[in-house]
């Protein structure tokens, strides 16, 4: 029973995409509402176009009350780990595996490579403006 969350990226978390396994994150906690999706006063429907997906932003435009938000720690299974988390657009993550390729450590930080390469990109900016004048 420890206090430490389970941290999950959120590939892990959308692959929990169907009415048998149906995980949904909010505000970057992750919860299975699998067994909530008959009970759910707003529909299964509405859970399962989300399933695998963030719903902050779902969640809170329906503008749930506390009945709701009380409900979510039931359902609680741990968190999207922050240094795998991405935007929910598509295009960005297609970068993703590219950049993991070069780096030979699975838990590498993206972060630092992108710095790596804006760093790069001002020195040679830098360089070629200098040689210029
Ligand atoms: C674990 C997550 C969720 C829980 C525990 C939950 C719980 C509830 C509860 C208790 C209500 C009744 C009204 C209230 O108390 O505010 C409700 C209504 C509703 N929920 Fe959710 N909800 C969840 C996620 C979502 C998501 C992700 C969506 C949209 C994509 C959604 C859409 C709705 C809608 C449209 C209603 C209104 C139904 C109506 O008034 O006819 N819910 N939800």
């Amino acid at each position: 029973m420890g206090m430490e969350s389970k941290m999950f990226s959120y590939s892990e978390v959308s692959a929990h995409n169907s009415s048998e396994d149906c995980w949904i994150i909010i505000n970057s906690k992750v919860y299975n509402v699998t067994s909530f999706l008959n009970d759910h006063p707003g529909g299964d429907d509405v859970l399962l176009g989300q399933a695998g997906k963030d719903a902050s932003e779902e969640f809170e435009d329906v503008g749930h009350g506390s009945a709701a938000r009380l409900m979510l720690d039931e359902f609680y299974v741990g968190e999207v780990d922050p240094a795998l988390n991405r935007p929910t657009t598509t295009t960005n993550t297609a970068l993703a595996p590219a950049i993991d390729i070069k780096h030979n450590s699975p838990k590498s930080n993206n972060k630092f490579l992108y710095f790596l390469l804006a760093l790069t990109v001002i020195v040679f900016g830098v360089e070629t403006g200098e040689s210029a004048t």
